[in-house]
């Protein structure tokens, strides 16, 4: 059976269905997409359009900001009962939110040569440059090309064991008994994750803190300067500045790990590119500076992401033993008492059952395109330049496609149970071409990390806490302390 750690590299408009381990849909490849409620095409000519009814909820001026800063979440989920695509304010700017899959997948897939990235991409192009995930059109498709081996099938099994090792060293200073920062803990995973098999040696230590502290305000930061006007940007708030410095850290940051890579140290990325040259006109490659700003992209994009959805598998498990139990009999069958090797993977198939289930509770919540010409989306039709909202959060929160929702039930990803699940119905990694490239690698990552974790420990929760979701640009645990116990 083919699954997301198993398929094989390419432009995703061009590849294969991705399925996950259980023969489920994760939306990647192109087709005609259908409006599931209407039975009409999704786009097309456009012809007696209706407006898109507005959301409920604007502030005069403030249109819809003040209630995605303040409940974003289940803003963002109750659009849906008003409509396939409903019209919200962000300040004075209308913007669509597109809520049925069989849009989504329009405006991703098959309609994607019609929409640009959108102002999400604009505002976080402060840090990421003209990186892989702030372009569009022919220039994205063109790095694409470049960087996707970086991400083949063979050289995501290739850091199975940097992955197995940066574990063990996490869970190695856990004490029995002693409570673990464990959203800390994952991040820190992830980061030197990252770092180690992309571009060794450049990233860690010293530097691997002040990176930390500066994600998370710049991921935020991007989110708010997409919801709140231009102007508000400029003023000089402590969270501004906050957000300026977090951009410097970070530049600096990666200007140190290029360098390190032009010194000629190995990495997933090196093995592609010869920064310390630079193309010839007409020659495959990058130059310095895009080099520079794909890192960028690469390190906003996979840490924080691969982080939180860790720290929300450990904080379902503790919450649900009897799920835990089934993982930890899991392990203990497959890996027979040894380390996870990249062939275990496949057959830890309750477990990444947990992992797709923890993506489709904590997806990322609101992702933006642009409209480069007035297209029509079901019976509405949007104008040239509109902003395009597309909320994976939502969609896996919208029970005629995922029955009791807000329910934690790993099972429901069994062939049976989702064989008939649409289309567009679950993207934790988007679709089309700007489908998460590290897709496979976050998986893999998710589950060595889970393997080795749940060999020999348990994470308990902390008795008294209350975790809540914050949305940044993915969904974080606000806090997330558990009490370590040896197997
Ligand atoms: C659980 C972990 C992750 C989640 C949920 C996630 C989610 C996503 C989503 C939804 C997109 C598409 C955004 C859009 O529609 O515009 C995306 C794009 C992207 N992701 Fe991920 N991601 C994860 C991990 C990673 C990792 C580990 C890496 C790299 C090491 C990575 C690198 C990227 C990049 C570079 C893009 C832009 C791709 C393009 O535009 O061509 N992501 N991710």
């Amino acid at each position: 059976m083919a699954t997301p750690l198993q398929r094989p590299a390419g432009n995703p408009a061009d590849s294969p269905a991705a399925h996950s381990p259980t023969g489920c849909p994760i939306d990647d490849s192109a087709g005609n997409a259908t409006d599931i409620a209407t039975g009409s095409p999704t786009g097309g000519p456009i012809g007696n359009p209706v407006a898109a009814p507005a959301a409920p909820g604007a502030w005069p001026v403030l249109g819809h900001t003040p209630v995605l800063m303040r409940r974003p979440l289940e803003f963002v989920t109750s659009l849906t009962a008003h409509g396939d695509v409903v019209r919200i304010r962000l300040g004075r700017l209308p913007a669509y939110a597109v809520t049925h899959p069989a849009l989504v997948r329009h405006v991703l897939v098959d309609g994607a040569r019609d929409f640009s990235r959108g102002r999400l991409f604009d505002k976080a192009s402060a840090f990421l440059g003209e990186g892989l995930a702030a372009t569009s059109g022919a220039l994205h498709r063109s790095q694409r090309r470049v960087i996707q081996p970086a991400f083949s099938r063979q050289r995501v099994a290739a850091c199975v064991p940097v992955m197995r090792h940066v574990a063990q060293s996490i869970v190695s200073g856990w004490v029995p008994g002693r409570t673990v920062a464990v959203d800390h803990a994952m991040n820190d995973y992830s980061l030197a994750v990252v770092t180690r098999t992309l571009l060794p040696d450049s990233l860690e230590s010293r530097s691997g803190e002040a990176f930390q502290q500066a994600l998370p305000v710049l991921t935020r930061g991007m989110m708010v300067r997409m919801i709140l006007p231009e102007w508000w940007a400029r003023l000089p708030t402590p969270g501004n500045r906050r957000f300026e410095q977090a951009r410097r850290t970070m530049a600096e940051l990666v200007a140190e790990a290029v360098a390190a890579q032009r010194a000629g140290r190995a990495g997933m990325l090196s093995v592609l590119l010869a920064p310390q040259e630079g193309p010839a006109e007409g020659e495959p490659g990058l130059t310095a500076r895009q080099f520079q700003d794909h890192v960028t992209s690469i390190a906003m994009a996979g840490v924080e992401t691969t982080g939180a959805s860790l720290a929300w598998f450990f904080h379902e498990l503790g919450r649900h033993p009897e799920l835990e139990a089934r993982v930890h009999a899991e392990v203990d069958t497959v890996l027979v008492g040894r380390p996870p090797r990249h062939e275990d993977l496949p057959r830890l198939e309750f477990t990444t059952r947990v992992i797709l289930e923890t993506l489709r509770r904590y997806a990322p919540w609101l992702i933006t395109r642009r409209a480069r010409s007035p297209v029509r989306l079901g019976a509405v039709t949007v104008p040239a330049g509109a902003e395009i909202l597309y909320s994976p959060y939502a969609l896996h929160h919208d029970a005629r496609w995922h029955p009791d929702p807000y329910r934690f039930d790993p099972d429901r990803w069994l062939p049976d149970r989702c064989r008939d699940l649409p289309r567009g119905a679950f993207l934790p990694f988007g679709a089309g071409a700007h489908k998460c490239i590290g897709d496979a690698f976050a998986l893999t990552e998710m589950t060595v990390a889970a393997a080795v974790i749940c060999r020999h420990w348990r994470l308990r929760p902390a008795p008294g806490v209350q975790v809540r979701a914050v949305a940044r640009a993915e969904i974080h645990p606000d806090t997330l302390p558990m009490v370590a116990e040896r197997r």
